[in-house]
């Protein structure tokens, strides 16, 4: 049986109160079974996030790194320094970073390995976009960036894998991909993934992400491939964002 695991990306929006609302509201919460659930705030409430979510079931989750461990590189953030900061997951490939900073594959690949090398969970991030599903070449550019970071890393770093499936349309649209088509994409990954790892394909956590709700959280985690959802706009809603952990039990 796979863990769900429910992804609040706050993206760059959130302040210091929305973290402590978080940290008091989820105090109280009973999740009805055992789901793992984490937020990315962005990096300046990471320190705020640590103390407010502490005796919370919230995990402290990073957006991004930088590969290299220190250095001249202005403005970025390490893996270390997450690390060092009780950072457990870490976002990488997300659509935003790869359209508007021109992240390529490689280095998507990089962020990765960066991050396992100092025990920080990744969150792979893949999805295709609007014209590529025109072209019917959704799951081409989706097995691609599977790949291009699966097929290199050792048996024993695949295992600390989540991966997302985020189509670009449906983020931040209020277009969500219906049930069939996510878990479509979902099977087809795993499938991939059972070619070359049959043992992890069963215990691989797919997320799906993509103007996720909390009216449509509980139809999209029925689906037999969809082990939880990496969600942006709902996740800076409280009440929202637990309800949709709520659904994941
Ligand atoms: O990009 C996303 C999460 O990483 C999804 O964003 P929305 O839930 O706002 O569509």
């Amino acid at each position: 049986m796979r863990k769900p695991l429910i992804a609040g990306n706050w993206k760059m929006n959130g302040s210091a109160e929305l973290i402590e609302t978080f940290g008091r509201t989820f105090a109280g919460v009973e999740l009805p079974s055992p789901v793992d659930v984490v937020v990315h705030p962005p990096f300046p409430y990471l320190d705020a996030a640590r103390s407010a979510f502490a005796g919370t079931p919230l995990s402290l989750g990073a957006q991004t790194l930088n590969p290299l461990h220190s250095g001249a590189r202005t403005g970025e953030v390490s893996g270390q320094m997450l690390a060092e900061f009780g950072v457990e997951y870490v976002l990488a490939g997300h659509s935003e970073r790869r359209q508007l900073y021109h992240e390529s594959d490689e280095q998507v690949y990089e962020r990765v390995i960066a991050a396992l090398t100092v025990g920080i969970r990744p969150i792979l991030c893949v999805g295709e976009t609007l014209e590529e599903r025109d072209a019917g070449q959704s799951e081409n550019v989706v097995l691609r960036q599977v790949g291009y970071v699966m097929a290199r890393l050792e048996p024993g770093q695949r295992r600390m894998m989540t991966i997302a499936y985020e189509p670009v349309w449906a983020i931040g649209t209020g277009r969500t991909a219906t049930p069939e088509q996510a878990q479509q994409m979902m099977a087809a990954i795993r499938d991939y993934q059972a070619s070359f790892d049959p043992a992890l394909a069963d215990a691989l956590r797919l997320l799906y992400g993509g103007s996720m709700n909390a009216s449509n959280a509980q139809e999209l985690l029925a689906q037999g491939d969809i082990d939880g959802g990496l969600i942006g706009g709902a996740s800076l809603k409280v009440d929202d964002f637990k309800a949709i952990c709520q659904s994941a039990g």
